[in-house]
């Protein structure tokens, strides 16, 4: 099997947590003969200076040509003011529709050694492993209409779309119930149900697909009741279901029971598990260029990419021991930092993920 991966480093902190995880694979495609080769190019802000585009056409060529696509992050305050249609944001969904990357699988997993590094009670957190399963190229990030005008009284005005198709709702409802066959045999479909029309048709063709999975305890929750029982009592969940903007919300939300953002990876699938890799987290400009960044959630993808793209399940789990290791070894970036461990930086905990490694 070919493995022709395209590196998009992006934006802010992008880069530095890239030059990580690129670090760790190039070891693990000597270690475990991966055969995998490299390519690089541009996405969001960097591209649109270097092609004035968000997206190049080229660079979505070489998508499609490769076997995978590994992604730091986009996006940064110099390009808030710019047209939006060619914001660095754009280019992301972009390639994430042209690909048709509709399955979004992001993974809040507890590393027990980051148990006190969790803002919430460690009993609350232990033992955490839950998956979110998130629409990704549909709902209202791509909804039309889509309009921004000024009204004939002179006010401001705007308004998006909430669009899903049965079909769009049954192919994610089919990857949520595939994960939790082979994990917890529990999932909990999160909607609005109670005021969306979207979200209706969203439950009924959950139900519909349910039947197929006999074996799976279907649950049905509001996303608003689905916030608050994420930090009341995360553990709960096993595999959620949900769109593509309340799964971004509560990604980001689940990402504080793992200890930090920079420790949530991503996939996101087509339906032939061809996929792009990224952390779930943004381009951190308030951090960026200062070497501080947690690059574990860019590494922690480069193991799910090798684990769904590739199906070397070896070279993902000694990635993900190497990982363990580290935080064994009590070293931590500063968003994970707890009492009595070692402080380090992007490249820091990038080689002694690397280190770590080497030795398994
Ligand atoms: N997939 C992507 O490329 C995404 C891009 N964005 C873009 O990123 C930019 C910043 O967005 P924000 O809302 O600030 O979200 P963000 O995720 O970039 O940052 C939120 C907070 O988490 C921290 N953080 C994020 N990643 C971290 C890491 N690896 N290590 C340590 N701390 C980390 C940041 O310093 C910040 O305080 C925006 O332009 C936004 O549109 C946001 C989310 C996802
Ligand atoms: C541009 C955004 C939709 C990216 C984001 O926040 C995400 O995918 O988590
Ligand atoms: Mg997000």
């Amino acid at each position: 099997m070919s493995m022709n991966i395209l590196v998009l480093p992006g934006d802010g902190i992008g880069p530095e947590i890239m030059a990580e995880a690129v670090k760790v694979l190039e070891l693990a495609n000597e270690k475990f003969n991966l055969g995998a080769e490299l390519t690089f190019d541009d996405l969001g802000g960097a591209a649109y200076e270097r092609y004035g585009s968000p997206l190049a056409d080229e660079t979505l060529e070489r998508a499609h040509q490769a076997d995978a696509i590994l992604l730091g992050a986009v996006g940064g305050p110099q390009w808030d003011a710019i047209d939006p249609a060619l914001r660095p944001e754009r280019g992301l969904l972009k390639i994430r529709s042209e690909l048709g990357l509709f399955g979004n699988l992001r993974p809040a997993i507890l590393y027990p050694q980051l148990a006190d590094s969790s803002t919430l009670k460690p009993e609350v957190v232990a033992g955490l492993n839950i998956l979110i399963v998130r629409e990704l190229t549909g709902g209202i990030y791509f909804g039309q209409p889509r309009e921004r005008k000024v009204l004939d009284n002179g006010e401001r005005f705007a308004f998006d779309t909430l669009p899903y198709s049965e079909s769009e709702v049954r192919r994610i409802a089919r990857v949520g119930f595939d994960m939790a066959m082979v994990r917890g045999k529990k999932l909990c479909s999160v909607d609005k149900a109670n005021v969306l029309a979207s979200s209706q048709l969203w439950r009924e063709v959950v139900n519909e697909v349910a039947a197929d999975y006999p074996d799976v305890e279907v649950s049905h929750m509001y996303v608003d009741n689905c916030a608050m029982q994420l930090v009341r009592a995360p553990k709960q969940f096993d595999v959620i279901v949900t769109d593509n903007l309340f799964g971004d919300i509560l990604s980001d939300q689940a990402s504080m029971l793992t200890g930090s953002i920079g420790m949530l990876p991503s996939a996101s699938l087509d339906a032939n598990n061809k996929g792009m890799y990224e952390p779930c987290h943004g381009s951190a400009p308030d951090i960026a260029g200062r070497g501080i960044a947690n690059p574990l959630a860019t590494i922690l993808s480069v193991s799910m990419m090798l684990r769904y793209s590739f199906n070397r399940a070896d070279a993902a789990d000694a990635i993900e021991q190497a990982v363990s290791q580290v935080l064994d070894q009590g070293l931590r970036t500063g968003d994970i930092m707890s009492e009595g461990c070692e402080s380090t930086g992007t490249a820091g905990m990038g080689d002694a993920v690397v280190a770590a490694l080497k030795n398994l």
